[in-house]
């Protein structure tokens, strides 16, 4: 069979066309026109950035039938074996019938083309490749823990995560870690720049990318602006991974749609906050803090790991049947640039201060603190601002368990007693010593705590 001719991928393609900014780069190449034996042949629609597969050579036969079509943007690559060619396609699940349920998860579609010559296939698979690779070159640092959660992060790293590094021509390094501070210790050392390493993506909980960050704070050489942070949720808590598919428009997203976007390389600014505890030890986050019943409920019930998810759960109810007096000054700040205090002086004038017993304090810094916790609504991925989520003493047990159900849904923000303190600085001082203090779900020392908003100072895959 006869190689057809060139369309040109680049006549009347508006590049803009896709509005979440995933237009594939059709400025680079002509998409090679390639004809199958079934017979059907592949075009790029001009109008619209869809690979088709028709049953004519040209678009412009009047009767030809398109058989398939295939978004672009669902488009990962397309790679080559003697003369099969494979695009790898992971279109979104739309909800059957007539439910009215958000699109779901992708899912792998294998779309294999057979030609007739090997060099054929190489030309095609490279022309689909080249419409949809990221433009700068990439090598990542992929680091997995293959104890977060359910100890699911080695089945996902090898059932999703490499296949789709590899099908779609990413280059890659892969650590697994095999103790807690394992991850910091082999990030603190990397060697970013001579290995060519551009981002650094955790299959894993929060808690392995708070690690990773601790490490990448401590580095001189400000590498936060250099690289782009990712993650593919595989732990319990994944509140970031929820942040992203809420980001995203997509409440369901798994593991494969976090793999998905990070191997189409699609980068959006990423906010991360500097702490401070007593003693002038630093953390960097990008979650939240959590203090008094959450924190109870978050690092205690790890007793009851084995359930996974559930044990958050199982630990609030008890905790609640159990529920202990929380006071603390808390003072905080709404403002652009300044400086933070020194922990041990006094906040200035201009901040508020609140003394009093807090049933419930929650800061967040992106919409989703777990998967099932829809805490802060107002907040993105990068809109500068903690949102401190406040049930102080008098709400009683009731009104505390209602709120913990809306965490769910984001109704807690429509309860009288819930507060929603939106702030760029903050300072905590626990004056009960009967609870934990947890950055991005990880104790930290007990004491007076402070927080600094510092913006987008990287980016994230999302
Ligand atoms: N090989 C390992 N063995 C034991 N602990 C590990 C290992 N690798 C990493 N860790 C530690 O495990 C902790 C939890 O990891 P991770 O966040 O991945 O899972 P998770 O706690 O189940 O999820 P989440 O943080 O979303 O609730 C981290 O503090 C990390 O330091």
């Amino acid at each position: 069979m006869a190689k057809v001719p060139l369309l040109d991928a680049t006549h009347g393609i508006d590049p803009d066309v896709s509005p979440d900014g995933w237009s594939p780069d059709l400025s680079s190449s002509p998409l090679t026109f390639a004809a199958f034996p079934s017979p059907s042949f592949l075009h790029l629609d001009p109008t619209a950035p869809t690979l088709l597969v028709c049953s004519k050579p040209s678009l412009s036969d009047a009767d030809n039938a398109v058989l398939t079509s295939m978004d672009l943007k669902d488009v990962a690559g397309a790679t080559h074996e003697a003369s099969t060619v494979t695009i790898h396609h992971y279109p979104v699940a739309e909800p059957g019938g007539c439910s009215s349920a958000p699109p779901s998860s992708r899912t792998r579609k294998y779309a294999p083309v057979t030609l007739t010559d090997a060099s054929l296939a190489k030309d095609l698979a490279e022309a689909v490749s080249s419409l949809v690779k990221p433009k700068d070159p990439r090598k990542l640092l992929i680091m997995v823990n293959p104890f977060s959660g359910k100890k699911l992060g080695l089945k996902i790293y090898d059932g999703v995560v490499r296949p789709m590094l590899e099908r779609t021509g990413t280059s890659f390094q892969t650590v697994l870690t095999e103790y807690a501070g394992h991850a910091e210790e082999f990030v603190k050392s990397f060697d970013f720049e001579g290995t060519g390493t551009t981002g650094v993506v955790t299959v894993s909980g929060d808690g392995l990318l708070f690690e990773v960050c601790q490490a990448l704070r401590s580095r001189p050489d400000d590498v936060f602006g250099k690289i782009t942070l990712g993650i593919v949720a595989a732990g319990s808590g994944n509140g970031l991974a929820a942040s992203i598919n809420h980001y995203i428009e997509r409440p369901t997203a798994s593991a494969v749609d976090n793999a998905f976007s990070i191997c189409r390389g699609r980068v959006v600014p990423f906010d991360l906050s500097s702490y401070e505890v007593a003693g002038g030890k630093k953390y960097t986050s990008f979650l939240s803090l959590a203090w008094g019943i959450v924190a109870d409920v978050d690092l205690e019930s790890e007793v009851l790991r084995a359930l996974g998810p559930l044990r958050f759960d199982v630990y609030a109810v008890w905790r609640m049947l159990a529920l202990k007096k929380y006071s603390a000054r808390l003072s905080y700040i709404d403002e652009e640039g300044g400086d933070m205090p020194a922990l041990s002086e006094p906040v200035p004038a201009s901040w508020t201060t609140i003394d009093d017993e807090f049933a419930c304090f929650w800061a967040v810094q992106t919409s989703h603190a777990a998967y099932n916790m829809y805490t802060a609504p107002p907040s993105g991925l990068s809109d500068g601002k903690f949102r401190i989520l406040v049930v102080r003493k008098g709400a009683g047990r009731l009104s505390l368990l209602r709120s913990f159900l809306a965490f769910e849904t984001g109704d807690h923000m429509e309860q009288p007693w819930v507060e929603c303190i939106t702030c760029t600085k903050y300072r905590l001082e626990p004056t009960s010593n009967n609870s934990h203090l947890g950055i991005d779900g990880e104790e930290v020392e007990y004491g007076p705590i402070q927080a600094q908003m510092e913006g987008s100072k990287t980016t994230l895959y999302a």
